[in-house]
């Protein structure tokens, strides 16, 4: 099963806003970058705006896409569009009862996200 991911590295000053992915979801109780599948006929640019709507309460008004990245987890494969998100309207929560919350970006390490977030972390860091 392939399943195509819109996710948003919502940015502001040097913190990003991450997500406790609830322990009854795929990689259950990880840190995520918001975002979720994309429909079959969506653009991942419609899913980001879509799911950062339902999922944090904001609306993006400005993104760019920084990399994507497809990992296989033996139970499902994810080809994961990675959008880093500058500018929105609204401030971001966690709209679904997740735990979320805004973290220094040079704390990120400190956070574990499932296996295909290794890679945008470590770009994370270094920027
Ligand atoms: N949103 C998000 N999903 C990620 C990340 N990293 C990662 O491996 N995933 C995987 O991507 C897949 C899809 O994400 P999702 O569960 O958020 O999808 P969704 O919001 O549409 O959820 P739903 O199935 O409850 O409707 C999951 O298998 C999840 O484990 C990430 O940083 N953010
Ligand atoms: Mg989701």
């Amino acid at each position: 099963m392939l399943v195509r991911v819109a996710a948003g590295i919502i940015l502001r000053d040097d913190s990003v806003f991450i997500a406790l992915r609830k322990s009854n979801q795929h990689q259950g109780g990880l840190w995520e970058f918001p975002g979720g599948k994309c429909e079959s006929t969506e653009s991942p640019e419609s899913a980001l705006s879509r799911e950062l709507k339902e999922e944090c309460g904001i609306v993006v008004t400005e993104s760019s896409f920084f990399k994507t990245i497809a990992h296989d987890y033996g139970d499902k494969q994810v080809e994961l569009c990675f959008y880093k998100v500058t500018k929105f309207d609204g401030e971001p929560m966690g709209s679904e009862g997740q735990q979320a919350s805004w973290v220094p970006i040079s704390d990120l390490s400190s956070y574990d996200f499932p296996e295909a977030n290794k890679e945008i972390v470590a770009d994370l860091l270094l920027s």
